[in-house]
């Protein structure tokens, strides 16, 4: 027997991650080739923004998908999560001329608490959120605290693209093949503050970090490889990561839903207090993830170095929770 549809809330559906990301949860690519969805895509309340959505859902159309039972476009937060399952919160207000962070940073307290309390009013009371729209791991923590009828647990950031930026670089490294590479992570906010964590790391069954035998090529090159990628891309497009951004939005959702095999994965997720990451703070931690629920890896040992780049991430976090402390 098919399986029921699920419905799958997609923001920002017009812009370029969004035109990267629909069409690969419509072929089953995220929540497996036997499941169908609906999607129930968010645009500003814009002529240009809601013209530009009818385009997208025409080319979704045109691909005759099996798996799609349904398309709608909506202006209104409280109409496209109604119901909804999955919510990717990709739609947000980009850095313009001379603001300041502080600015992006109010001006996307303003989104993300109104997204928050719509999740909150009449989403799936086991709603899975990812926040991909920067700063990415505060709007989770704003989506979050506003939405208080949901579990805190259901609010996650990206991060996964940090992750896989990490495991392409130690793949070209070691010579050996991205596949390979397991038990790699990345701490703490999707900014070049993160730090994408190796020493745990193996590729095919050997200690990446023995391999390298390098700390300076790991303070001095992979880490400011990693963090400055975003920058990097920017730079060369003209435009930020894309295709990357939703290719990586597919696998943190396809994972939490469908399993990560006992492999770790990265995600950003709210706090309990492990690794002495305060309560509540949403940071990237390793995590495996089975039966729809993920698990933070724990245990692990956190040497000086580590324990110096984790602070800074974390400070930086705690930094942006206090300027939006004041709109929650
Ligand atoms: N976490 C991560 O790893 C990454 C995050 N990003 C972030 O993802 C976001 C989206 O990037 P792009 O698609 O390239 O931007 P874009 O500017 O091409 O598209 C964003 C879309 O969101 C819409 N939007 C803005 N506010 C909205 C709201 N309140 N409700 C619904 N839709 C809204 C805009 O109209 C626009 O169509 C940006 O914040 C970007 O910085 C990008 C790459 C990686
Ligand atoms: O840097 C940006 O603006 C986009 C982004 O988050 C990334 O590519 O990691």
């Amino acid at each position: 027997m098919s399986k029921k549809p699920v419905r799958v809330a997609v923001t920002g559906a017009a812009g370029q991650i969004g035109y990267a990301l629909l069409f690969r949860i419509a072929s089953g690519e995220m929540l497996g080739k036997d499941q169908p969805v609906i999607l129930q895509l968010l645009e500003i309340p814009d002529e240009k923004a809601q013209n530009a959505l009818k385009g997208v859902i025409m080319e979704l159309e045109d691909c005759a998908f099996p798996l799609l039972a349904g398309i709608e476009a909506h202006s209104d937060p409280l109409q496209a999560f109604k119901d909804t399952d999955y919510a990717l919160l990709v739609g947000a207000r980009p850095r313009g001329p001379g603001m300041e962070r502080a600015d992006l940073l109010a001006a996307n307290a303003q989104i993300f608490t109104a997204q928050g309390k719509a999740l909150n009013a009449v989403a799936s009371r086991n709603v899975k959120v990812l926040v991909v729209g920067n700063p990415a791991n505060t709007n989770a923590y704003i989506a979050m605290k506003s939405a208080p009828d949901l579990p805190a647990k259901n609010f996650t950031a990206m991060l996964r693209l940090d992750h896989n930026r990490a495991a392409s670089q130690l793949a070209a490294k070691t010579g050996t093949k991205v596949g390979d590479i397991k038990k790699l992570t990345v701490w703490g906010n999707h900014s070049p503050t993160m730090y994408a964590d190796y020493r745990f790391a193996t590729t095919n069954g050997q200690s990446i970090k023995a391999l390298i035998n390098d700390q300076v090529w790991n303070a001095e090159t992979f880490l400011p490889t990693v963090g400055k990628r975003g920058a990097a891309i920017i730079a060369a497009r003209g435009l930020s990561s894309a295709a990357s951004a939703a290719n990586a939005a597919i696998d943190h959702m396809r994972d939490w839903a469908l399993g990560s095999n006992g492999e770790w994965v990265t995600m950003g997720v709210p706090s309990n207090g492990e690794y002495g990451i305060p309560a509540g703070i949403v940071f990237g931690f390793p995590v495996t993830t089975e039966n729809g629920e993920y698990k933070i890896v724990e245990g692990l040992e956190i040497d000086a170095f580590s324990q110096e780049c984790i602070n800074k991430t974390l400070a930086e976090l705690q930094g942006e929770q206090d300027g939006v402390k004041h709109l929650l």
